[in-house]
């Protein structure tokens, strides 16, 4: 099959359609997307616009009406379900855990079916729980129902990737999660897709969290529809028209400030200052600004130089507040 390789593989829809029986229109009508290879692709759109029949048409949990779908070149609908099934990843928000399956059990299902000997699994399940943070002897003889919403989902994470497949389909993995837990999974994850470059469709309702995780975004309308499908600095610095601009919402500035990276931004000189707050090269410009206000200080250092807090207006294309104490008390 297609994963030979477990780094990315390219995916290619070409006017699929999924017209379920009985429904006046089509859930999904004539969808025609690439996804480049290790890339993470989210679909936002508003309920019901199609965006799990899309992603269930890949794994073919759904049938698709008519058009094709291409996984590292290969034909999906020619290959047997099960087989591709097995080697794409799969992780949903009510999470799907085995009840009567330790931890353990659960995330070496794939590997189970697959074949693999017994030692290689336990030491696959080891390494998935540590790389989703949770510490291996308190974890995996556990049962799903002791462990917190957040933990199951993160075995849930672990599941998905067990097999190490190159394609990995979230639907709001990280949806049944409370704010803090979601942003520390969403960190994490982005950390993680660092090191692996899958090919990954994130289904999200969050526009927040598409923008965080989102190599690229896709923005859906009804139908699945494509509104516009493009990167996040693209959409939020143009936003194709005024449904696009809907979903971003208000706060673009505080979207951009939480996407832009401090490395992004030209550094006053070479040389770090070790009397500024530090703030590290990958910080967010609304890191970088939190450190600044806090330290009462309209400029920081990075491990590229100084940057200013004008620096950081420029980047924005915002113009610098005039005076210091309405950057220290501004409403943001
Ligand atoms: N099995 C089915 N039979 C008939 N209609 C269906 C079926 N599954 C989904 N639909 C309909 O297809 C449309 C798209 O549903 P889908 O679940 O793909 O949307 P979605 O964008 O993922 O929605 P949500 O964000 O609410 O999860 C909806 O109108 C839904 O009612």
């Amino acid at each position: 099959m297609f994963d030979r390789d477990t780094e990315g593989v390219r995916i290619e829809l070409r006017s699929l359609t999924k017209h379920y029986p009985g429904q006046p229109a089509p859930a999904v009508d004539d969808i025609s997307l690439d996804i480049p290879a290790g890339e993470l692709v989210v679909f936002v759109g508003p309920s019901g616009c199609g965006k799990t029949t899309t992603m269930k048409m890949i794994n073919r949990l759904v049938e698709p009406t008519s058009g094709e779908i291409r996984i590292g070149g290969q034909d999906a609908l020619s290959l047997d379900p099960d087989e591709l099934r097995r080697h794409i990843g799969y992780a949903i928000q009510q999470v799907g855990l085995f009840p009567h399956q330790t931890v353990a059990q659960n995330i070496g299902l794939v590997p189970k079916l697959l074949g693999w000997p017994a030692g290689r699994i336990a030491a696959r399940v080891e390494e998935l729980l540590a790389l989703v943070s949770l510490e291996p002897s308190a974890f995996r003889d556990r049962y799903p129902r002791q462990l917190s919403g957040g933990q199951q989902q993160r075995v849930g994470v672990a599941r998905a990737l067990a097999a190490d497949p190159p394609v990995m389909l979230m639907d709001e993995p990280f949806g049944a999660t409370d704010p803090i837990t979601r942003e520390h999974l969403q960190n994490e994850f982005v950390k993680l897709q660092k090191q692996l470059r899958k090919t990954i469709i994130f289904v999200t309702h969050d526009f927040e969290e598409a923008i965080k995780l989102g190599d690229r975004i896709a923005v859906l309308r009804e139908g699945s529809k494509i509104a516009q499908y493009d990167t996040p600095a693209a959409i939020l610095a143009a936003p194709a028209d005024d449904y696009v601009a809907g979903f971003i919402g208000q706060d673009v500035t505080l979207k951009r400030l939480a996407l832009l990276r401090v490395a992004d931004v030209p550094a006053t000189g070479t040389l770090p200052d070790p009397l500024l707050p530090q703030v590290a090269a990958d910080a967010s410009l609304r890191e970088a600004l939190d450190a600044m206000m806090a330290h009462g200080s309209d400029r920081c250092s990075t491990p590229g130089g100084v940057l200013t807090y004008a620096a950081l207006c420029a980047a924005l294309g915002t113009r610098p507040a005039p005076a210091r104490e309405e950057v220290i008390s501004g409403d943001r």
